[in-house]
């Protein structure tokens, strides 16, 4: 017993005083570069959960969401649009955050010496192998199979359905009634995004009223394996089988994920017996022939693949869709002269059409895209995308002064881009913190603006994302006005004290 003790204690302190040297080392690595030196490593999971119920501690951790909160701020106290965070737990570890749009375009360019470091996305391989978590010549199978895929047809689908989707709702939810009122807006953003992916992703159609009866052999409804499975998509990655099957609830996620598989085998099942094929023009059904009609089979993916890149299809698009569109209607309810700018502009483009908009009609629609811009300036839903030097090499930003700061970067370091930072840099955006739509506008500082990543391992779902939300937006304003409900609790707030209460979130809101 004494003598496990002792091999215990002996264990601990060999670990202690390596992470204490490595943690002396990974500073003076970085010595050049400041910037947050913490006990809890914020981009490690598990730390992230464990540090998200504690408050922004100095020296320890920088609590949920810290990206989007800091902004440009460390950048500003540095001086230079570069800082380096050090983090002692789990593992010491040096991070590098860039939030210059030179320096980000240079690391997103370059891919052989600054990789996805995919071991960061293992837990999105629980559904198969997919474009988002692999790299090297996997990754370029996957992105050869799925880019076509999001093709012109795609985004025609995306339009005419997003546009019959709002006026199922407008005429056959919302009925007559003069006023609507929503205690949270993704209640109806994330049916809207979860609908379009339904048909244009899955090429099943769902919508408000349809899909209330459960299949034969079937559980549960399509609609239901689909919302819940898009919902709790994170919970099912971070839990252990035995952990979901604990409760009935969560027995109830796991039926969802093994529905939802089953609808997509009776789908591949039902596409591959079919005598004449049906042309589609859904993600699924062109990703399905696309791996079957391969003539040589290079392009192959198992249908274990398939089903990956479906999920991840479905992680990536759904959340990020409906939160935006709810942050955009936040946005234009807070600042009521642009909304009634974009209103003056939908009406005029509508009664110059005097039809319903076509997806021929969607560039007309500048302003529309000029404020989902700017909401994507202001709240981008990925705040961090991660980079790996592989080799010994420098970087060069901007400093506040308008100097330049050039820095070693060692093999091995992990580099984030700051998302947040760089949309909030006053060297690239005037007046940052303000909802100005008309900055997308003419000319705008493009290397700046990084919603969807740059380079190789861009969003390849961003034509879907704009034209869905470009639609929704529009067919919105059209027939409504937003406007932030008036509760006795709140009158006398002052407009920043309103802008931090409606824009409030948690990034996990639809996974609790
Ligand atoms: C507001 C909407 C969206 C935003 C802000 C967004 C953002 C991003 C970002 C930042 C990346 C790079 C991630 C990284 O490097 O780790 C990415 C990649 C990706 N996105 Fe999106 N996305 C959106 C919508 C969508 C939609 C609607 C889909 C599909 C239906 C989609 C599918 C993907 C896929 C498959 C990748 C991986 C591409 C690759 O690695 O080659 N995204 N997205």
């Amino acid at each position: 017993m004494h003598s496990v003790l002792l091999v215990l204690i002996s264990l601990l302190g060999i670990y202690l005083l390596q992470t204490l040297l490595e943690f002396r080392r990974a500073i003076r690595n970085v010595g050049h570069l400041s910037g947050p030196r913490l006990l809890l490593d914020p981009s490690k999971f598990l730390v992230r959960v464990i540090g998200s119920a504690l408050p922004p501690i100095p020296y320890v951790s920088r609590g949920v969401s810290w990206m989007l909160r800091t902004k440009h701020q460390d950048f500003a106290a540095a001086g230079r649009d570069a800082t380096a965070m050090v983090a002692l737990i789990p593992w010491p570890k040096t991070t590098i955050y860039l939030a210059d749009a030179v320096a980000i375009k240079e690391v997103a360019t370059y891919r052989a010496k600054f990789p996805k470091p995919v071991y960061l996305y293992s837990m999105l391989l629980a559904f198969g192998g997919n474009v988002i978590a692999s790299e090297g010549e996997d990754w370029k199978r996957y992105r050869t199979i799925t880019a076509p895929v999001f093709s012109e047809r795609n985004t025609r689908l995306v339009w005419d359905e997003t546009i019959s989707i709002m006026l199922d709702l407008f005429d056959n939810v919302w009925g007559d009634s003069p006023e609507i009122v929503l205690d949270h807006c993704v209640d109806i953003t994330l049916p809207i995004a979860l609908f379009v992916v339904g048909v244009a992703g899955f090429g099943r159609r769902v919508t408000w009223t349809s899909d209330l009866t459960v299949p034969p052999g079937h559980q549960m409804t399509f609609k239901d394996a689909l919302h819940i499975v898009s919902t709790k998509l994170f919970l099912k990655m971070v839990a252990p089988d035995w952990v979901m099957n604990l409760t009935e609830r969560t027995k109830r996620i796991n039926l969802a994920f093994s529905e939802l598989e089953q609808y997509m085998a009776e789908m591949v099942h039902a596409r591959r017996s079919a005598e004449t094929k049906e042309e589609r023009h859904d993600l699924f059904s062109v990703l399905l022939d696309a791996t079957s009609d391969d003539p040589n089979g290079s392009l192959t993916i198992t249908e274990q693949e398939l089903f990956g890149n479906m999920f991840i299809f479905l992680l990536a698009g759904h959340e990020t869709t409906a939160h935006t569109l709810c942050f955009t209607f936040a946005l234009l309810a807070l600042y009521p002269d642009e909304q009634e700018r974009l209103h003056q502009h939908i009406e005029d483009i509508m009664a110059d059409l005097n039809r319903m908009p076509t997806y021929e009609d969607m560039n007309r629609f500048t302003l529309s895209m000029a404020v989902l811009n700017e909401t994507l300036r202001m709240f981008p839903p990925a705040s961090t995308i991660y980079k790996k030097a592989t080799e010994d090499t420098n970087l060069t930003v901007g400093n506040a002064d308008g100097g330049k700061t050039t820095f070693s970067v060692p093999s091995g370091t992990e580099i984030e881009f700051h998302v947040p930072g760089l949309h909030y840099n006053p060297r690239y955006w005037k007046d940052p913190h303000t909802f100005r739509p008309e900055r997308f506008l003419g000319e705008w500082p493009r290397d700046a603006f990084l919603p969807f990543s740059s380079g190789a391992r861009a969003c390849i779902g961003r034509r879907f994302f704009e034209t869905e939300s470009i639609a929704a937006i529009t067919m919105m304003m059209s027939r409504y006005r937003v406007e932030v409900k008036e509760e006795p609790e709140f009158i006398g707030e002052t407009f920043e004290q309103r802008y931090a209460r409606i824009t409030a979130s948690d990034l996990n809101l639809t996974n609790a």
